[in-house]
């Protein structure tokens, strides 16, 4: 939406932080594992968190081991597979949502249907992404084969569409409920939030900023959102926080 103003310099607050991954940290590349995280990066996000007292979270479609990998040796709080599974600190185990059984057999038979090399199916365990970035005619076609699977399937999945490509997951895979919980327990709690993301999955985790009077920033975007503020793109969303959260002098302090 061209209308939403650019996220303005944050006012003194003392601030939590919830980012999503690819499109917001880091510009899409043509397949998942194929995209690199700059020292730069790694660098800004783990001052950030020490500045924060360790108030910053990855709220990811990855999962966290996933996540841990990309980031390596930075290890942060992080909510992955759209919250599905957690690990509250850097150095609690992960905990995973009993989720309704692995979709493998579903992902071969669409896999098979779209017989394309180029259809990169990925597999999340109880969620599937079809990416079609190499073959975008085949988007049509992947996001029909998703919904077809998803009238056959128990109650308790939906399909959101991701960056080229689609997402089936369960219901209970929403990046609000995330965000709360992080929100309920400290070094989060009591803070005001703010965060960043770029997709259809990242407007449920706008909508708990929004309730909790937070900062919600849309990077990039492309459609209707219910984020306040946008970023228009990879290098500018990187460049905020860092002008933010970084050097910021008003960080921590009480707002007057
Ligand atoms: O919630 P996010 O952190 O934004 O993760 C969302 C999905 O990101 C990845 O897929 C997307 O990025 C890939 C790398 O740039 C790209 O190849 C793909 O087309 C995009 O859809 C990841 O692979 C998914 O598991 C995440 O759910």
């Amino acid at each position: 939406m061209t209308s939403l103003p650019t996220a303005p310099n944050l006012p003194a607050g003392q601030w939590a932080l919830f980012l999503d991954i690819d499109g917001t940290l880091l510009e899409h590349a043509a397949h998942p594992d194929a995209v690199s995280v700059s020292d730069e990066l790694r660098n800004l996000l783990g001052a950030i968190n020490e500045r924060l007292d360790g108030a910053v979270a990855f709220i990811t479609g990855r999962s966290v081991e996933v996540a841990d990998r990309l980031f390596h040796p930075l290890r942060l709080r992080v909510a992955g597979l759209y919250g599905l599974e957690h690990r509250l600190t850097p150095d609690s185990p992960v905990v995973a949502a009993d989720a309704p059984a692995d979709i493998a057999a579903l992902a071969d038979a669409i896999e098979a249907e779209l017989d394309d090399g180029l259809v990169h199916i990925e597999r999340k365990g109880p969620i599937l992404a079809i990416h079609t970035r190499a073959t975008p005619h085949l988007l049509a076609r992947a996001t029909q084969l998703v919904d077809q699977a998803l009238a056959e399937l128990p109650k308790g999945y939906r399909v959101i569409p991701g960056n080229a490509g689609v997402e089936l997951m369960p219901l209970e895979a929403a990046k609000g409920a995330a965000v709360r919980r992080f929100m309920a327990i400290p070094p989060f709690a009591g803070r005001r939030p703010v965060f960043l993301g770029d997709d259809t999955a990242d407007e449920n985790g706008f909508e708990a900023i929004n309730e909790a009077g937070g900062i919600s920033i849309r990077v990039k975007p492309r459609g209707p959102t219910v984020a306040q503020y946008r970023l228009d793109d990879v290098t500018r969303a990187i460049g905020w926080l860092a002008a933010n959260f970084e050097t910021s002098p008003v960080l921590n302090r009480k707002a007057s």
